[in-house]
């Protein structure tokens, strides 16, 4: 009793407030986004696209009230201008190139529309090509955000498919109606199944997809500036900060644990002369490959970071004094089988350290590693030292 007369009192003025309101909010937080990132054209067409929702609300519901045709073509397009930008700004998210079906649907409900209201064909007529057009604009959408993340991995990311995919089952629901009556004048949204699938389950799903934009790229936001913070930009390692932090934890686990643990210095041989001889791009560019190598060299569990300039330092938890050896051994040959632009040998020096009765703390076990990489060195480069 009690919800069928919430649901009699829902009516467009209800529901197209609450729309307007909800797509202003967004509109409002994109706009802001984008004054704060003006180099991210996501959030411009969300922006685009929450105003032009609301707009396009106000035009339907002014039309509602006055039945004027040109107030009911103006606002069912700006709608459906408002779906092709989010799906634009979805598409900009991801990286992907901007497209055109998006125009093209758009181009064709307003011309249909057009020619519906001047042959002043039924409402439900209308319904009907409303709520289709809408459904292949959210598929769209779904489908961009479903390519771009791959299967959802966050509450986020599972937040808006699934907004979405409530506002296709609500058109599809409406569409379904529209069908069943089709010769109808005049929607009746009278029954609660009309009313849910005009009213509630837009709103829901607008509600939720609006709140979870923000969130995604709030989301990317706080992922993209933390590997910032803790990965250096030319050589795709942890930066000194997160590989001395991730030592010292290894270190405290491998003492709480009775694990062994050792780490490894690594120094690129008289990379002075490479850059002299090459220039400082080619510098870069051999940093960069010997950091892939080492990665590679490297067992999944071990910690790989760039300590600074050409030297590296690599963690390796489990590693006793004689895996040790067999890793210093492994990275040590491989970099010399390395060629930069296949002709020009480089070969690395690396000093080991394991974790022993008087080498207990993270600055003694740095400053072993760190002396057997000068003995490497004094050796005559392109060896380990341990
Ligand atoms: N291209 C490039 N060069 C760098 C970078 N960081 C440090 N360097 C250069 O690396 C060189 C390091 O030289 P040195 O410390 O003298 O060591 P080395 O020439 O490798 O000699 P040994 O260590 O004794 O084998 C310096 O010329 C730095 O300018 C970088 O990010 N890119």
């Amino acid at each position: 009793m009690l919800s069928s007369l919430r649901m009699d009192s829902m009516d467009s003025l209800t529901a197209g407030t609450a729309l307007i309101l909800v797509q202003c909010c967004v509109a409002l937080v994109m706009i802001g986004f984008h004054f704060a990132a003006p180099d991210e054209k996501c959030t411009r067409d969300w922006a685009l696209s929450a105003s032009c929702i609301a707009l396009g609300v106000f035009a339907a519901i002014v039309s509602h009230r006055t039945s004027h045709p040109f107030l009911l073509l103006a606002g069912g397009c700006v709608i459906m201008v408002g779906m092709a930008y989010q799906w634009q700004g979805i598409l900009a998210f991801y990286g992907r190139p901007p497209r055109q079906a998006g125009w093209i649907i758009c181009l064709l409900f307003t011309a249909l529309l057009a020619a519906m209201l001047l042959l002043e064909l039924p409402a439900r007529q209308r319904t009907l090509l409303f709520s289709g057009t809408l459904i292949l604009l959210l598929a769209l959408s779904l489908q961009a955000i479903w390519q771009g993340q791959g299967m959802p991995r966050t509450f986020v990311q599972v937040l808006v498919p699934a907004a979405i995919v409530l506002l296709l089952s609500s058109h599809l629901l409406k569409l379904a109606i529209a069908i069943m009556q089709f010769h109808d004048a005049v929607p009746a949204q009278r029954t609660p199944l009309d009313i849910t699938a005009a009213y509630l389950m837009p709103i829901v799903g607008t509600v939720l997809f609006s709140i979870g934009l923000p969130l995604l790229y709030f989301e990317r936001l706080v992922e993209t500036n933390r590997h910032l913070a803790t990965h250096d930009e030319l050589s795709k390692l942890l930066n000194r900060r997160a590989i001395c932090a991730a030592g010292e934890r290894e270190l405290e686990l491998a003492q709480r644990l009775h694990r062994p643990l050792s780490i490894a210095f690594i120094d690129i041989d008289l990379f002075k002369h490479f850059n002299d001889e090459f220039g400082h791009a080619a510098g870069d560019a051999v940093i960069a490959e010997v950091s892939a190598i080492l990665q590679r060299t490297c067992r999944t569990i071990d910690l790989v970071g760039r300590y600074g300039g050409e030297e590296f330092l690599i963690v390796l938890p489990g590693a006793d004094a004689g895996d040790a050896i067999d890793i210093g051994r492994r990275l040590v040959e491989t970099v010399r089988d390395y060629r930069y632009r296949g002709r020009h040998p480089v070969t690395i020096s690396t000093g080991l350290a394991t974790l022993a009765a008087d080498i207990s703390s993270w600055p003694q076990l740095l400053a072993r590693a760190d002396a057997m990489l000068y003995e490497a060195k004094r050796q005559g480069r392109n060896r380990y030292c341990a």
